[in-house]
C-alpha cells in the first residue's frame, strides 16, 4: 500500500464482517496418550483479544500451535473468514501467515533475525508482502521504530546490541508492520523486568486499538490478561473450564479452579 507521501502505511482498519474472523470448533491435539488440548472452541471477531489462561501444562501453547500451524490439530475445525485452515493447501496458509497473521514469541530471538539490522528486520517483512521501493521501505521501517520507541538512528544496529525490551519492541515491530488482521501472542512480556512489562503493555495496548487488530493472548499472568484482554478463556488439562468477559471471570469465577486461579493460590 502506498500513500501518495509514497509511504507504505500499515495502519489498517479491518473493515467491518458480518461473521468472526476465527471460528474454532472441537479442536484437539494428542501428544501420545497425553491430552495436548481437547473440544477447545471458540469465535473471536475484529478488534477483539482473547486472553488463553491456564497453569503450565494446561494446553495452552498446544491450542496456540495448532491455531498457527506450527503443530497439526488431530480434531476440528479451524475457520478463519469461514476458510478451514485444516483443508488449506501449505502454500495459501503459509501466504495467509504472512499477509494477514502475525506471531510474537515470548522470546524475541524466536522472532527475530538477529543477523540483520533492526531496519532489515522490519522492512523484509515489507518485501514479503510485495514492498519493492528501497526509500519507502526505510522509511516505513523508521516511522515503526519510532512507533515502538526504539530511538530511529539505532536503524542500522543489529538486534543483539538491544536490550531485552527493546528486542521485544522490535519483534513487535516486524510483526505489525504489516498491517496484520490477526496477531497470536505468546507470552509476549514474559522474561521482562516488572517496569519494562508495564511499558511493553501500554504500548501493545494502544497499539491494539489503534490498528483494530484481533488477538489471542497466551499468558499464565492474570494482570497482563486483565489489561489486555476483552474475553477469557480458562484451561485445565488441554480442556477450556470456563470462559467469559475478563471482568466478569476475574471478579466472580464460576469454576472453583478459576476460584483458585485467582486467588493466586495456584502457582501459574
Ligand atoms: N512436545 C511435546 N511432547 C509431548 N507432550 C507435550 C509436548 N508439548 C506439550 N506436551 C504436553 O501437553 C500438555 C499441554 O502442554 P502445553 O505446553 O500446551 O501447556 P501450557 O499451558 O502451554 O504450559 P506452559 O505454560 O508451561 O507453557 C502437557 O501435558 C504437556 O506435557
Amino acid at each position: 500500500m502506498e500513500s501518495a507521501q509514497g509511504r507504505i502505511w500499515a495502519k489498517k482498519k479491518p473493515e467491518p464482517e458480518a461473521g468472526p474472523l476465527l471460528l474454532v470448533e472441537g479442536l484437539g491435539k494428542a501428544w501420545g496418550a497425553r491430552i495436548g488440548c481437547a473440544d477447545v472452541g471458540f469465535d473471536l471477531y475484529p478488534g477483539e483479544v482473547l486472553g488463553i489462561v491456564g497453569e503450565s501444562g494446561s494446553g495452552k501453547s498446544t491450542l496456540l500451535g495448532c491455531l498457527a500451524g506450527h503443530l497439526a490439530a488431530d480434531t476440528g475445525r479451524i475457520l478463519y473468514r469461514g476458510r478451514d485452515l485444516r483443508a488449506m493447501a501449505e502454500p495459501e496458509r503459509r501466504h495467509l501467515a504472512r499477509t494477514e497473521w502475525a506471531f510474537v514469541h515470548q522470546n524475541p530471538r524466536d522472532g527475530l533475525r538477529m543477523g540483520v539490522t533492526a531496519g532489515a528486520n522490519v522492512g523484509e517483512r515489507l518485501m514479503a508482502v510485495g514492498a519493492r521501493h528501497y526509500g519507502a521501505i526505510r522509511a516505513t521501517a523508521t516511522d515503526w521504530l519510532g512507533r515502538v520507541e526504539i530511538d530511529p538512528a539505532r536503524i542500522d544496529d543489529r538486534p543483539r546490541a538491544f536490550s531485552g525490551g527493546m528486542q521485544q519492541r522490535l519483534q513487535i515491530a516486524r510483526n505489525l508492520v504489516t498491517g496484520p488482521r490477526l496477531v497470536l501472542m505468546d507470552e509476549p512480556t514474559g522474561g521482562l523486568d516488572v517496569s519494562v512489562q508495564a511499558r511493553l503493555l501500554d504500548l501493545l495496548r494502544e497499539l491494539v486499538r489503534e490498528m483494530g487488530l484481533a488477538v489471542i493472548l497466551v499468558t499464565h499472568d492474570l494482570a497482563v490478561a486483565r489489561l489486555l484482554a476483552d474475553r477469557l478463556m480458562v484451561m485445565k488439562d488441554g480442556r477450556v473450564i470456563e470462559a467469559g468477559l475478563t471482568d466478569q471471570v476475574l471478579d466472580d469465577p464460576q469454576a472453583a479452579y478459576t476460584q483458585l486461579l485467582v486467588s493466586s493460590v495456584l502457582q501459574v
